[in-house]
């Protein structure tokens, strides 16, 4: 590894405060290039064609690093890299490959605030968050590790003349993209079960955030994981990531990010039928607030759950509930309480922070200035103020509450993805479900109700893959985890993730 970048990952490594690591950039003369990892080894891309973008921290608008953008030639010597570890990975024991994955958890246990300092400074979210965000990673590979060596196959007679079982092997080297919001979480939700079901991998973290990938890398090669089994390349999409997904020689994309980059995977792979193909994609997710939830018993969970659903991280998780529909009976009073709540508990620096990129911001500010022209009510929030490049300033959004926004609007429809929430009046149950299915999408729910026939009659109506009842973001790694509509294809989560890492082949043997 050339000199200056072991110096450089040496130095990110050390850093496990937020004053370590503001105190390190300032010491640098020019912001670090970040490196790939491909057959165990690190290094900064260097064809001729290799080109650099600049990454910049979102609390403050400064460049953090450089980000090399790996070119369709190198993705495929990464891709043969993959390749060539597969035969023996493919075969090495359930026990051994569980070792490795319980070793890279243990180590990034070891390096926790490392993980969640740096995921701080590149994404924006909070150190807090960024905490959480770090333990739920590390829960990944200790899940995947534990889940592959519980697997059992069930026999079935037919009829006394033959004997059946399921045999599964590992579908091959898979392409791995994941998006900005979550990214050390949403990558090792990948690789875990990826290199856990015996498969390689080339995974491609997005451009905005690759920082804890490069982490990771580091510590993929400490835990001394075979060289090729887990190759990380960093790059953009229309180059890179559109490279990755579209070479013959990949097995399988399970891919996390918007939906219409999803279409254009699908598209991108339509004649390759053989590819397997996960798409967990956008949502725009439904909130119900029935009128029993607002009695004084529940009233306060009512408010503190519907808040967290929108504003958690910013906005910028897949499953937030941007849309909340309140019974009418009940609406005038949960608008003031959820006003009042958000205004005191989400404050912007201290449980708000800033959001991923100049361009999610602007974004975020034209769908603000919409609402200004459709004449929505701000309850809470306002336009922003524009920024470039050259303003060199970070990328805050305060906590934004609009009423008085018509059904068919962009902002009732489209995925903000941002500290922005729609409230809205319904009449009945048949309405409210109504409203709820009313969106392209089909992500994820919640219902705020203390009818225990109504969770479930109004739960097993909502068109989404995930609805939460009193309660949001709840999670258990085995179940399935993924959308409706245009919310994505397939599940992932224990036995659904070994559905995409895998391929199945029923034997019948003779009785
Ligand atoms: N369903 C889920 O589980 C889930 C989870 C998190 C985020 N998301 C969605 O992700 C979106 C936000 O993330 P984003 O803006 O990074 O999404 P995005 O689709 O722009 O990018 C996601 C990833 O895909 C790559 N990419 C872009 N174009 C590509 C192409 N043509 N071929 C291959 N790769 C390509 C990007 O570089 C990035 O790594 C939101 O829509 C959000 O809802 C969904
Ligand atoms: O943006 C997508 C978020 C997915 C989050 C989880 O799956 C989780 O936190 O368990």
């Amino acid at each position: 590894m050339a000199l200056e970048l072991v110096e450089t990952l040496d130095s990110l490594w050390s850093c496990d405060t937020l004053d370590k690591a503001t105190s390190f950039l300032h010491s640098r003369p020019q912001p670090f290039c970040l490196p790939n990892y491909v057959r165990g080894e690190l290094s900064v891309p260097h064809s001729p064609s290799t080109q650099f973008f600049d990454s910049f921290e979102p609390k403050t608008g400064s460049i953090l690093c450089r980000v090399p953008c790996t070119q369709p030639d190198e993705v495929d010597g990464a891709i043969r890299h993959a390749r060539a570890a597969f035969p023996t990975w493919s075969r090495t024991s359930r026990a051994e490959r569980s070792r490795y994955l319980r070793r890279v958890s243990e180590l990034m246990q070891e390096h926790r605030e490392v993980f969640a300092v740096w995921e701080s400074i590149d994404q924006g979210k909070t150190l807090q968050r960024a905490r959480v965000e770090v333990d739920r990673a590390i829960s990944n590979f200790a899940y995947f590790s534990t889940y592959i060596l519980h697997e059992q196959t069930a026999a079935r007679m037919i009829d006394g003349v033959a004997l059946t079982y399921e045999h599964r092997s590992p579908a091959g080297v898979m392409a791995l993209i994941s998006p900005w919001n979550m990214p050390l979480y949403l990558l090792t939700w990948k690789i875990a079960p990826c290199v856990a079901f015996g498969c390689t991998a080339i995974s491609k973290p997005s451009e905005i955030t690759s920082m804890s990938a490069v982490l990771l890398s580091i510590l993929l090669r400490k835990a001394e994981l075979p060289p090729g089994v887990v190759n990380i390349i960093l790059g953009d999409g229309p180059t890179t990531g559109a490279a990755l997904v579209a070479s013959p020689l990949i097995d399988g994309v399970s891919f996390t990010g918007g939906t219409q980059t999803g279409i254009d995977i699908r598209r991108a792979t339509a004649h390759q039928i053989r590819k397997h193909l996960s798409l967990e994609l956008g949502g725009k997710n439904p909130t119900l607030v029935f009128a029993d939830s607002m009695a004084s018993s529940a009233r306060e969970k009512t408010v503190q759950v519907a808040a967290t659903a929108a504003f958690e991280n910013q906005g910028e998780i897949c499953l937030c509930g941007s849309r909340i529909y309140v019974e009418s009976a009940v609406y005038a009073k949960f608008v003031d309480e959820f006003e009042k709540y958000v205004a005191e508990k989400y404050i912007l620096g201290q449980t708000v922070s800033a959001v991923a990129s100049l361009q999610h911001y602007n974004k975020i500010r034209r769908y603000l200035q919409l609402a200004v022209e459709e004449k929505a009510t701000f309850r809470l929030g306002g336009v922003p103020p524009p920024l470039d490049k050259e303003s060199n300033q970070g990328y805050w959004i305060v906590p934004t509450i609009l009423t008085d926004v018509a059904p068919e609007s962009a902002l009732q429809k489209d995925e903000i993805f941002g500290p922005v929430v729609t409230i809205a009046p319904f009449e009945d149950e048949t309405e409210a479900v109504r409203l709820a299915n009313d969106s392209e999408y089909g992500l994820a729910a919640v219902i705020l109700t203390t009818d225990g026939a109504r969770m479930r009659r109004v739960g097993e109506q909502i068109e989404a893959g995930m609805v939460w009842v009193n309660c949001w973001l709840v999670r258990e790694l085995g179940t399935p985890f993924g959308g409706m509509k245009s919310s994505g294809i397939g599940r992932e989560g224990g036995q659904y993730s070994r559905d995409i890492f895998t391929v199945v082949r029923t034997l019948h043997l003779p009785a």
